[in-house]
């Protein structure tokens, strides 16, 4: 593993507190370089847009809610086909590489980068891909995955030997920080190499993109294990269904699915402290909800109460291959202490059953929403590389795609804000305690300052 290097940032600052945080361009370390017609104005598909090409002026804006006087703020180079290009499609010889966990969409990712290149820009060498043609109906990724084993210069000394010219590289945070360095050591060398990053990320942590790809089929793909959590609980008396679903450092799945089902009584996420014992408790308010109602669902996202277990499991602080710290069960964990917390009560006999979904979110093909979506973000990508446009990754910032710098990227992790709106719908929508003290709650909005939230 390495880190992020010496990353040259590029940032234009205009009048009236405009900026502009642009990506590098393969001419800012290879000058004189030829330029050639986008050959996608010969493109029949393409001839009924009134506009062919993004004006290379065109910008995206991250901050969409101004007001009369303030600063217009951070700006980032719209993606898009550009009148010239760089490469001329004979001289193109591409890779794609996955890395991290899986995602719904990765094989889409994979299918529309091959398709983009081959019908807008006439490429047809692309590392080790033949056919494509169904593979987007398939969960995973047909190029495989892995954690850990990144090695900066052995993978640049590949991309070399082999004449790569464009490298495009899918995966979460990781993945986009092993990306920035190997564009680093591309630059360094002076190769002629895009390399073009696209966002991937079941967790939807990914800061400054409004959604990562994936994301809404990994949502919809949680309401099975909820509706199945809720048909046992209220079918039974006292019953409790507690799912489990992933979110390593942030609950945005658990967030949305609780939302999307309308059937949850209680979301349990990282960024929102808990405890169980005493007044405000979750005990109480199980005990409660099941006076009022006779049965409950708990959504627990993975990272939750970590704090909660390591206190009373040993905590092992092990990480992965990657780095990524592993985590305690704490669906199971939970569901046994809430058993044994009411076997102790006596005069409350409960009925819980714990569903742990895991993998099975996330190794489901996207759905039709997020096919389009990973369409879009290939599409821009290959827009951008072959424009010449490097060391960036591709994403909708309200809902325009942009291109945007590594470092924007892998500066932080985005996690649900608890003084947002959002949260307090999933609050008002379960009527879950909040779990925070008014003292908390009020350092909680002195110390956390708004950050983009999707939806
Ligand atoms: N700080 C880092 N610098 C360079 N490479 C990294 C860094 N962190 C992770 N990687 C590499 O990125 C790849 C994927 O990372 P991982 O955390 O497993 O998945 P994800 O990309 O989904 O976050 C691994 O090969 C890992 O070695
Ligand atoms: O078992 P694995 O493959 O390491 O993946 C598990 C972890 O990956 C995640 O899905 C997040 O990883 P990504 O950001 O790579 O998608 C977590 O929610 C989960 O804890
Ligand atoms: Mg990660």
């Amino acid at each position: 593993m390495g880190h992020s290097g010496n990353l040259q940032l590029k940032v234009v600052n205009g009048d009236a507190g405009y900026v502009l945080e642009d990506v590098p361009h393969l001419t800012d370390y290879i000058p004189d370089l030829p330029t050639y017609p986008n050959p996608l104005q010969f493109n029949a598909a393409y001839s009924v847009v009134k506009q062919y090409f993004v004006n290379v002026d065109d910008t995206v804006s991250q901050k969409i809610v101004v007001h009369k006087d303030s600063p217009r703020g951070t700006h980032f180079r719209r993606a898009g086909p550009r009148q010239k290009v760089y490469f001329v499609s004979d001289e193109v010889h591409a890779c794609i590489v996955t890395c991290g966990g899986l995602c719904p969409g990765l094989n889409t990712v994979i299918r529309e980068i091959v398709c983009g290149l081959y019908h807008m820009y006439g490429v047809s060498k692309i590392l080790g891909i033949d056919v494509v043609n169904d593979i987007h109906k398939r969960g995973g990724t047909i190029l495989g995955t892995s954690r850990g084993g990144h090695d900066t210069s052995k993978i640049v000394d590949s991309i070399q030997d082999r004449g790569i010219n464009q490298v495009y590289i899918i995966g979460g945070d990781g993945t986009q920080k092993g990306a920035a360095v190997i564009y680093e050591e591309i630059r360094q060398r002076g190769l002629k190499v895009a390399v073009a990053g696209i966002p991937k990320t079941i967790d939807n942590d990914i800061p400054v993109i409004d959604k990562s790809f994936g994301f809404d089929t990994a949502v919809e793909e949680a309401q099975r294990a909820i509706n199945a959590a809720h048909v046992e609980a209220e079918s039974i008396e006292n019953g409790i269904g507690v799912v489990k679903l992933m979110g390593r450092y942030c609950g945005f799945i658990a967030m949305y699915a609780t939302l999307g089902s309308r059937d949850v009584d209680c979301c349990l996420i990282p960024e929102s402290p808990f405890y169980l014992e005493g007044e405000g408790g979750l005990y109480e308010f199980i005990e409660k909800r099941l006076k009022e109602n006779g049965h409950m669902v708990i959504v627990i996202a993975e990272g939750a109460g970590q704090d909660l277990l390591a206190e009373s499991l040993q905590s092992m602080n092990q990480q992965d291959a990657s780095g990524n710290k592993l985590l305690q069960d704490v669906g199971l964990w939970i569901s046994h202490k809430i058993k044994d917390h009411f076997a102790r009560l006596h005069k409350m006999a409960i009925n819980l059953k714990y569903i742990d979904p895991t993998y099975m979110i996330r190794a489901i093909p996207s759905n039709a929403s997020d096919n389009v979506y990973c369409t879009l973000l290939a599409q821009s990508a290959v827009h951008g590389a072959v424009a010449g446009y490097t060391g960036f990754t591709v994403g909708p910032v309200n809902g325009r795609h942009a291109y945007i710098p590594f470092n924007r990227i892998n500066e932080r992790q985005n996690q649900v804000v608890i003084t947002d709106r959002m949260w307090a719908r999933v609050l008002s929508s379960t009527n879950q305690p909040s779990f925070l003290s008014a003292n908390e709650l009020a350092k909680f909005k002195r110390e956390k300052p708004s950050c983009p939230v999707v939806g």
